[in-house]
């Protein structure tokens, strides 16, 4: 389902959020990435029809958000994992599931139960279906969460911040699970983990201060840092030119990796940027010509 937004604003009391967004999405995982405040949330709660854009143009599926009837018409086909999704401790997914089934009018009891059988298979719910959600871990929640998403089979799938907390190997299982549901749906993954979007979205927006400051291919955005990565080591002393992305200690000094336009030290060493280098010397370059 694509999603085309132009000029997109809206503020909170004296608050501006988004000043201006312009995003093309085109099937497919799509990353949306950005820092604390970026207005990610924001972007996700109007796309999912939770709130109304200020001004500017939504559109989803060709269906017009800046009216009430497109936004119900959006929701129809729409699946939203918030950041923080109240569960009920007290229901076991089976139940929980079963109840925003019903919430989303799927009355046919059989067919309910079915789908809901088969969700909790496709999120690897099935063996703790019957048990109180009290003590699931944060992965188990957030599978609950993509579960009573996915339920209607929504054509759209939003996704906001949904490996933070999770421990490395919950991680990787989460977002293999998410590349998997992008095979035949649209799915919107907002993070501010760049790595989650490197290993699943071959496109990508980045956020800044409530507008879009990049977006294309993940490739094109690791190319950003090309001739501005380098790695040094030194005695202790941090250097001075540049952004540090990493510091190892090693015996024989500390080993740093720096984003910088020039040369950071004459013992630097230009290597390859990851998408993590090509999404800082982006916000490095956006940051200087916002202060500038
Ligand atoms: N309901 C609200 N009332 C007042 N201000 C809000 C509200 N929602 C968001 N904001 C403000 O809008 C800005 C963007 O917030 P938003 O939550 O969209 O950013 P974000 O990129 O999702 O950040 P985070 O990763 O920290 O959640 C912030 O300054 C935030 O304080």
């Amino acid at each position: 389902m694509d999603i085309a937004i132009t000029g997109l604003r809206r503020s909170f009391g004296r608050v501006t959020a988004l000043r201006g967004v312009d995003l093309t999405v085109r099937g497919g995982m799509y990353g949306l990435l950005g820092g604390n405040g970026a207005g990610k949330t924001t972007l996700m709660r109007i796309m999912a029809g939770v709130i109304a854009p200020g001004a500017g143009q939504v559109r989803i599926g060709g269906y017009d958000l800046t009216t009430r009837s497109g936004r119900r018409q959006v929701q129809r086909r729409l699946g939203y994992v918030p950041q923080d999704l109240g569960l009920y401790p007290d229901l076991s997914p089976r139940e929980f599931l079963d109840y925003v089934a019903l919430l989303k009018g799927l009355d046919d009891s059989a067919a309910r139960r079915r789908q809901v059988e088969e969700l909790l298979d496709v999120v690897g719910l099935t063996g703790v279906a019957g048990r109180r959600m009290k003590g699931f871990s944060g992965g188990q929640r957030r599978r609950v969460g993509i579960a009573q998403a996915l339920l209607g089979d929504p054509a759209l799938l939003i996704v906001d911040e949904p490996t933070a907390g999770l421990d490395p190997e919950e991680r990787i299982r989460f977002r293999t699970l998410l590349a998997g549901l992008a095979g035949q749906r649209t799915v919107l993954l907002s993070t501010h983990i760049v790595e989650d979007v490197a290993q699943t979205c071959h496109e990508t927006a980045v956020l800044a201060a409530g507008q879009v400051i990049y977006s294309g291919s993940v490739a094109d955005l690791t190319r950003a840092a090309e001739g501005t990565t380098w790695q040094m080591s030194s005695a202790g002393a941090p250097p001075i030119e540049g952004v540090v992305v990493s510091a190892v200690a090693r015996e024989t000094g500390t080993q740093f990796r720096v984003i910088s336009p020039a040369r950071p030290s004459p013992d630097a060493t230009s290597v390859a940027p990851t998408l993590e280098d090509g999404y800082l010397a982006l916000m490095q370059r956006h940051s200087s010509t916002a202060v500038g």
